[in-house]
Formats: C-alpha cells, structure tokens, sequence
C-alpha cells in the first residue's frame, strides 16, 4: 500500500488564504477526475465531528495558527491511502504550509511531480475572504484572523515556494484574472505533466 501512494501523481498547491486554491481544485476534479485533498476542509471535517481533537483544533484555528505537522499529515495519508486504487493523481491543497511539512511529507509518502503556486495580492485575498465570510460560515473568516492567516503565509509558506523552485516543478498562477482564465493556466500545467 505504502509503495502505490509513493507511485502516485501528487500535486501540491500552494497560496494564500483566498487565493483560490479551492475553487481551481475543483475545476481540475472536474475535467481530470484527480482526488481533491484540502488539508483544511480535513481538519474542518474533525471539528464539525465534535470530537475532543476537533476541539483543540478549532482553537488553533480559530486563531490562525497551524496545528501541529502530525496530525495533519496522518490525516492526508490516511485520506490518500483510501483513495489509491481508484485515483488518477492527487492535488494536496493548503499542503504544506512551511518547509518542514514538505519535507516530512516526502519521507512519510512520496515527492510531488508539480507545485502550483496560486497567486494573489494580499488586498486581493484579503477582499475575496472577507465577501466568502458573509455565506461561508468559517470561524476563521474574519478581519482578525485573516491578518494572522496572511501573515503566517508569508512567513512560513512562501519560503515553501523558494524550496521546490529549485527543483524546477513549481508552475506559478496568476490568481488576479477571471476564475476560468486563471483555470486555463492551471490546466497548461497540468497537461504539461507527462
Ligand atoms: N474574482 C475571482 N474570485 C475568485 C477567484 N478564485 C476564487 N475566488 C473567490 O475567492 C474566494 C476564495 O476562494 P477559495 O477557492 O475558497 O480560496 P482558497 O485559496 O481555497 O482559500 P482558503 O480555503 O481560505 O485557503 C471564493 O469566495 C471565490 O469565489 C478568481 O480567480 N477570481
Ligand atoms: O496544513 C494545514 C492546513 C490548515 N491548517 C489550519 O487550517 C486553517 C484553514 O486552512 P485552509 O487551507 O482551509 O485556509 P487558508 O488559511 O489557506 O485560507 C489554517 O489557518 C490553519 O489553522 C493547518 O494548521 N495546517
Ligand atoms: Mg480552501
């Protein structure tokens, strides 16, 4: 089992908050048939069980800090070995969030063959969060805790962006332009992957 996921297509992809990863992700599901993986929505899925380790997780990120490396790595191994058999390839949103995630990542499951970087301004990210918050229900979309997001992105996971540059698999996106405009980049990249 642990061999077919080091096998398998990963894709990371990486940006600020709001910059649309999700909403690129999804269009990727839909006309590459990947497995989405958003290291949030998993860590979402743990609190809205009620669970005490959803508990702790709320707090850290209702303040916008990062849980701890493990518990997010064992959550997306455990989702990706579920998932192994019937996948073309997954793209790891919001994955990793600092260079340490990254590198654990590759010795406890495999090495990504593409990085797509989503880019946005900050003003930009921090407008599209704050218009998500109205109808997203997020705890963590809020004035405050989106500063803490974005600044957290800049230190910690940007420097992520610098690391597999130099490996030369990072594909950088321009999040600015309409949403289909932008997934036409997305996809050049993905069809760039042999
Ligand atoms: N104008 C415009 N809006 C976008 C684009 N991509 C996403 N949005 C909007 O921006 C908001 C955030 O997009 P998401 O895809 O949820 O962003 P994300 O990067 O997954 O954000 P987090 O889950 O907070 O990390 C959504 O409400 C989208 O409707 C885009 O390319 N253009
Ligand atoms: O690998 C991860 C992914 C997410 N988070 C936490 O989950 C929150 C929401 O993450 P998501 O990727 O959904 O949204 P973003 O912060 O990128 O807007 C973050 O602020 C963190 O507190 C984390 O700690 N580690
Ligand atoms: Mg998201």
């Amino acid at each position: 089992m642990a061999d077919k996921i080091k096998d398998a297509k990963i894709i990371f992809v990486v940006g600020g908050p709001g910059s649309g990863k999700g909403t690129q992700c999804e269009k990727v599901v839909a006309k590459y048939g990947y497995t989405h993986l958003s290291s949030g929505d998993l860590l979402r899925a743990e609190v809205a069980s009620g669970s005490e380790r959803g508990k702790t997780l709320q707090a850290i990120m209702q303040k916008g800090e990062l849980v701890p490396l493990d518990t997010v790595l064992d959550m997306i191994k455990d989702a990706m070995i579920a998932k192994v058999d019937v996948s073309k390839g997954f793209l790891i949103d919001g994955y990793p969030r600092e260079v340490k995630q990254g590198e654990e990542f590759e010795k406890k499951i495999g090495a990504p063959c593409l990085l797509l970087y989503i880019d946005a301004k900050g003003e930009t990210m921090v407008k599209r969060l704050m218009k998500r918050g109205e109808t997203s229900g997020r705890s963590d979309d809020n004035e405050e805790t989106i500063k803490k997001r974005l600044d957290l992105y800049y230190k910690a996971t940007e420097p992520v962006i610098a690391f597999y540059s130099s490996r030369g698999i990072v594909r950088k996106i321009d999040s600015e332009l309409p949403v289909d405009e932008v997934f036409g980049h997305v996809a050049k990249a993905i069809d760039g992957l042999k």
